[in-house]
């Protein structure tokens, strides 16, 4: 058995810890505020996040994070985008041994594009992890935290590392695939939650499955689009950490994208509604830099734009619906459908 620190108390980070704790691994849970740690510890329960989720008693909060990681074989990053890299600066000081570097973070960062794997290895040595492993798929903490059936991907160029990660994680409830490509990986849980908060706008609106169905389905095609371009597998997209996460995050009551996109819809403004959402929402950062993205490499993505719009130029969402349905005609299928098409074919 092994010990492992989670950085990041919030719903995703509590699940994991779970999980590890459930594989039998001494599991230390870090906070960056003093007083969540404390009553973490007191309750055992992380109810800021997750409700009515009795914690071992053994699975122990700390808050700091020299402490947290003493020792550890793994560390496992569950943090906003926005504090990936803060937390990996802190990290630098006091971290002096290698372990494997899991993270289960989506989303890109704006202006500068970065993936979250990549604003790693900016913040942080590589010689104190080697290559990153990314954990992600269709996985909302709700449901993990209460032992439903889950499936992720463990992703990186190092396959030891990801099978690493898949023998700390996996067990009868919680399947860990491997993956080696990190870019179609990052980049499919990003971009989906973009998706999924058009979804929500879509059902707040009133509009039925049909319109749903479309939006998911033109909705991966950008985003696949957009993968390729940029030189992931397409085959990634079709898989767990593609469609799966975008069908769980486009559907769920869990999500708090969808549920985003959901109040927009009913008037709310974002303000609001991140204000009351009390956890991240990313796909709103995430849309900045995807839109940014596709302008300056010139991919057509009209569903992230309308996103956009919405997010950041107050377009009223029902024009932006009917901009959508009226676009001049065209083909289905484009140049991802014709390398799937030739990698089955090649087979
Ligand atoms: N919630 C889920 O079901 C789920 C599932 C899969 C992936 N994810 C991804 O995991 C990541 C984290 O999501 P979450 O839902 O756990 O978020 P959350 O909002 O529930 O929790 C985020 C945690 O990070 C902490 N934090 C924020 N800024 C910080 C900083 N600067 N320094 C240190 N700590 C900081 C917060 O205090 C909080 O404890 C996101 O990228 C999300 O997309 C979430
Ligand atoms: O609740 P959301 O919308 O942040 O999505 C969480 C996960 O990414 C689902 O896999």
């Amino acid at each position: 058995m092994e010990k492992v620190a989670v950085l990041g108390a919030g719903s995703w980070g509590t699940a994991l810890a779970m999980v590890l704790h459930q594989n039998g691994h001494e599991v230390r849970l870090w906070t960056h505020d003093e007083d969540h740690a404390k009553r973490i510890n007191k309750t055992h329960q992380n109810s800021d996040y997750l409700n009515n989720i009795q914690l071992p008693q053994d699975l122990v909060a700390y808050s700091d994070l020299t402490k947290a990681i003493d020792q550890v074989s793994a560390i496992v990053l569950v943090l906003p985008t926005k504090a990936i890299r803060p937390v990996c600066q802190q990290l630098k000081g006091v971290l002096t041994h290698q372990v494997t570097l899991i993270h289960g973070t989506k989303g890109i960062e704006p202006d500068t594009f970065k993936r979250v794997s990549e604003m790693i290895e900016e913040e942080l040595p590589k010689d104190l992890y080697g290559e990153v492993v990314v954990l992600s798929g269709p996985s909302h903490a709700e449901e993990v935290s209460v032992f439903q059936p889950t499936t992720v991907s463990a992703t990186s160029s190092d396959v030891a590392k990801s099978v690493h990660t898949q023998d700390l994680f996996m067990n009868e409830r919680f399947r860990v695939y491997t993956n080696q490509d990190v870019l179609g990986v990052e980049l499919g849980g990003a971009l989906k939650n973009i998706i999924a908060l058009g979804a929500g706008i879509s059902d707040g609106l009133g509009y039925g499955d049909n319109a749903k169905a479309a939006l998911v389905t033109r909705g991966l095609a950008e985003i696949a689009r957009l993968g390729t371009a940029m030189g992931a597998d397409p085959l990634t997209f079709v898989g767990l950490t593609g469609i799966g996460d975008l069908i769980v995050t486009s559907t769920s009551i869990h999500s708090r994208n969808w549920k985003t996109g959901h109040m927009l819809a009913k008037g709310e403004s974002l303000e609001e509604i991140l204000d009351k959402m009390g956890m991240v929402v990313e796909g709103v950062r995430t849309a900045k830099a995807a839109y940014q993205l596709a302008e300056e490499r010139k991919i057509e993505m009209p569903i992230t734009t309308g996103i956009y719009k919405i997010l950041f130029e107050k377009a009223d969402p029902r024009e932006v619906v009917d901009q959508l349905m009226t676009r001049s005609k065209r083909p289905e299928t484009d140049e991802v459908h014709h390398m799937l098409k030739k990698h089955y074919n090649d087979q």
